[in-house]
């Protein structure tokens, strides 16, 4: 039998999610979308070729439900949606910081809940997803889900109590990496050169140092000591660097977001 997939509340990652199924073969007839606006459904019809539904809808007729609304969103979703939810559907949340037992406490008794926090690379099925499983989820639940978000990127299951670790690293990990190549950039136009010419240095450097990273099995270290040449360029960026505290930054920037991840688990706080 056809497993239809619903994504309710298809935002950014909700639509990220929703392609890269599409790019991955799933057919757009078994796929459900809900939106908060007549426009936005709309638009993902014309997009996708898929059905948008009311949540409603998309509880009694799909057999996996996606929910990839706002934290502050997902209590209001989940009021809309509990009495409607068989006990058989399995619910996946995206949300940043909500536990499961939110959605376990509000949902039919023995419903199966996977946690997941994926990235915005899903966009160029690139994406990191962290997937956790909640008291009733099965292996086939996981596989299943694993499944939906193999389709845009890699998986990696965790449990429950690294979720908000995991966001802080990889959730929000590609906004760190823009940020630095936003930064240097600047710096760029600051040696001189044009804004055009130092985005593509920096855009390229970053891509080969991720390649480099993922492919050649080195450690982090090897790779920047290979860089750093005796009385020569690299060690005075690096000794500035080290001078202004960007690695202590980035820890206690990753700890922040760790922080926040954690004080969204009540689903209401602003
Ligand atoms: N952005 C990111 O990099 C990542 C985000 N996440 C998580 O993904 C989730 C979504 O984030 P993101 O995609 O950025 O946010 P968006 O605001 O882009 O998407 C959320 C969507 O949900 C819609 N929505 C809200 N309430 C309802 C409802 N009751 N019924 C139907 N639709 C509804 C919103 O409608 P409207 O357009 O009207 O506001 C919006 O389109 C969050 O929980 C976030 O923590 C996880 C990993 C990375
Ligand atoms: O900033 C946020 O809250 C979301 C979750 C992880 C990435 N973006």
């Amino acid at each position: 039998m056809t497993q239809k997939v619903a994504v309710l509340g298809t935002g950014k990652i909700g639509e990220a999610l929703l392609s890269g199924m599409i790019r991955g073969g799933w057919a757009p007839a078994d796929l459900l979308v809900t939106a908060r606006r007549q426009e936005r459904a709309e638009e993902l019809r014309t997009r996708y070729g898929v059905t948008p539904v009311s949540n409603q809808e998309a509880a009694k007729t799909a057999d996996t439900l996606i929910l990839t609304v706002k934290p502050q969103d997902m209590g209001v979703l989940l009021d809309e949606l509990a009495p409607h939810v068989p006990a058989d559907r399995l619910v996946i949340s995206g949300a940043a910081g909500i536990p499961i037992a939110f959605f376990e406490d509000r949902l039919a008794a023995g419903t199966p809940v996977v946690r997941v926090m994926t990235n915005t690379p899903a966009l160029v099925d690139e994406a990191m997803s962290v997937i956790s499983a909640g008291s009733h989820a099965t292996a086939d639940h996981l596989a299943h889900a694993e499944e939906i978000f193999g389709a845009v990127g890699k998986t990696l299951r965790v449990p429950e109590s690294q979720q908000d670790a995991c966001t802080a690293l990889s959730g929000s990990g590609p906004a760190y990496f823009f940020y630095l190549v936003e930064a240097m950039t600047d710096a760029g136009i600051l040696l001189g050169l044009p804004r055009d010419k130092a985005h593509d240095l920096i855009v390229q450097s970053a891509i080969g140092a991720a390649t480099m990273l993922r492919d050649s099995g080195e450690h982090p270290v090897r790779l920047r000591e290979n860089v750093t040449s005796p009385a020569g360029t690299t060690i005075n960026a690096i000794r500035e660097l080290e001078n202004h505290g960007v690695r202590a930054a980035l820890i206690a920037a990753l700890e922040a977001a760790r922080d926040r991840s954690r004080e969204l688990a009540s689903g209401t706080k602003d």
